[in-house]
This record gives C-alpha cells, sequence and structure tokens, in this order.
C-alpha cells in the first residue's frame, strides 16, 4: 500500500501524520505502525496520528495516537497540538479547532505561530512522599529533583515505568524536574511506548505544572515548562479539588512530506 504521510514536531516530540478520513489505514496494523515509526528501517517518530472524519458533528476531525511500539495508546498533547496545525494545513480549520481524542473532546487555537490545546479537566493529583502521580490525558508520575542534566533518564525512567507500582496497571510515563524559578521548571520524560527519553511530552508537562502547584513548588497558574526541544506553557484555574481551562501551548512545525510504500 502507498502511504502519503506528514512528519511534524513539537518542541522535538515527533510524529508520523496521515490524512485518513478515507481509512486507508486500518487502527490494528500493529506491525505497520511499528515500522513507520522505526528510526532505521521506517521514517522515523515518537508516534503516528491519524486525523479521521469526526464521530461528533460538533468536531471538525478525530484524533487516533498510537505510541512508536505500534500500538494505540492515550491521549498526546503535543500530537494534538500537531494534529491541529496538520488540519490547518489540509485547509480543514483556521485558527479555531474543535477535536475528539481518546479521553474526550479538546479545543486549539493557533496564534502568534504557537498551538494552544485545551486539555481535560484533572480532578485527582495524588501526592506520596517523593512522587507525584496523575492523569493528564495520560498517566504521569513526577519526580523533583535538585540535578536532572546527568541523569541515565531511559535507566532511571525504565525503572519506574516497570516497578511493582505500574507494571500491571499498564505502566506509566516518567517525568523528572528541576525548579528553575517561581514559575518555571526544566523536565526530562521517559515515555511509556516508546520506551525511552523523547525531547519532550506534553501531557508529561502539563502534569508537571499541576504537580508544582500541588506540592507548593509554584503559586503561579501559568507555568514555563523548559524541555530537550523547546519550551512549552501550561495556564490552569483551580477550582476547588479540581483543575479546570488547563491550555497546553507550543511550537507544532511541518517538517516534511513523503510518500511509502508499506
Ligand atoms: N507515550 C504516552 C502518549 C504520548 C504522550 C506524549 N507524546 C504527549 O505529548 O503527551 C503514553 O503512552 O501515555
Amino acid at each position: 500500500m502507498k502511504l502519503t504521510f506528514y512528519k511534524y514536531q513539537g518542541t522535538g516530540n515527533d510524529f508520523v501524520m496521515i490524512d485518513n478520513r478515507e481509512q486507508k489505514l486500518s487502527k490494528n496494523n500493529t506491525k505497520i505502525i511499528q515500522r513507520l515509526c522505526d528510526r532505521k528501517f521506517g521514517i522515523g517518530a515518537d508516534g503516528l496520528i491519524l486525523l479521521e472524519n469526526p464521530d461528533v458533528e460538533a468536531d471538525d476531525f478525530k484524533m487516533v495516537y498510537f505510541n512508536a511500539d505500534g500500538y494505540e495508546s492515550s491521549m498526546c498533547g503535543n500530537g494534538g497540538r500537531c494534529l491541529v496545525a496538520f488540519a490547518k494545513f489540509l485547509g480543514i480549520v483556521e485558527e479555531k479547532a474543535r477535536f475528539t481524542a481518546i479521553d474526550g473532546a479538546h479545543e486549539a487555537v493557533i496564534e502568534n505561530g504557537l498551538v494552544s490545546l485545551k486539555m481535560q479537566d484533572v480532578k485527582n493529583v495524588n501526592e506520596f512522599q517523593d512522587f507525584l502521580f496523575l492523569d493528564t490525558g495520560s498517566p504521569h508520575h513526577v519526580v523533583f529533583s535538585e540535578d536532572i542534566a546527568t541523569m541515565d533518564i531511559k535507566k532511571e525512567g525504565a525503572a519506574v515505568r516497570y516497578s511493582e507500582r505500574y507494571k500491571n496497571g499498564g505502566g506509566t510515563n516518567v517525568n523528572f524536574v528541576k525548579k528553575l524559578s517561581k514559575d518555571s521548571f526544566s523536565v526530562r520524560t521517559y515515555e511509556r511506548g516508546v520506551e525511552d527519553e523523547t525531547l519532550s511530552c506534553g501531557t508529561g508537562v502539563t502534569a508537571v505544572a499541576l504537580a508544582a502547584y500541588v506540592s507548593g513548588k509554584t503559586e503561579a497558574n501559568q507555568v514555563k515548562l523548559v524541555t530537550q526541544g523547546g519550551d512549552l506553557s501550561v495556564s490552569f484555574r483551580k477550582e476547588e479539588a479540581h483543575f479546570k481551562d488547563i491550555w497546553l501551548t507550543g511550537p507544532a512545525e511541518f517538517v516534511f512530506k513523503g510518500e511509502i510504500v508499506c
């Protein structure tokens, strides 16, 4: 099968994007999706995203996300932002978009060259002695540390992701965080389903911003997250025990278009 694909990246988290409105690529093609994401035998990406026709009248499109391991996974924040940029390129949307992903409905706005994505509300942030755990559309374990620059993220991240706490529940993504100022943090993320460090993680930096607020490391409700692949920002409103109006903002860029036989 000949497939036209578009490569996008959002702060270094990179994706193969496919306009699948004609359903050319089926969702259980794990081997094909894994091969497309393979950085040696395929195009290479952290994940693959299908743009499909919406199931909901009010939506512009539907998002289906696969990790590089070829399996459909939970929400991808950077991928969602890249998908909005892709939808604009295809002429499906202009400056505003509304779509449904595996975790529900999302709005997005393209402004000043950045894409802002509204994330689902977060009801539970679980604080433990030396880490926090929350789900921002994907599960995230968050650890604050004085030194993350020299860490072996792949090794340290895998140790948590495959630990007793997570190994039977589908695993988790793992974020290592250093506080930079009263409203900015440096973040390095080990991503489930990539099974390696990614240059940034959208649901991950969203989790870090909320975890920093809950653990008293920031009082700001707009936080800058510095990742290996670039800067992202997360804003939110705390309403009683819930976090609402959570917006993830950052660049989302086209890299190249190609055709591949698979
Ligand atoms: N690897 C994640 C999904 C992608 C998350 C990340 N790429 C983002 O930007 O949110 C998981 O399986 O939970």
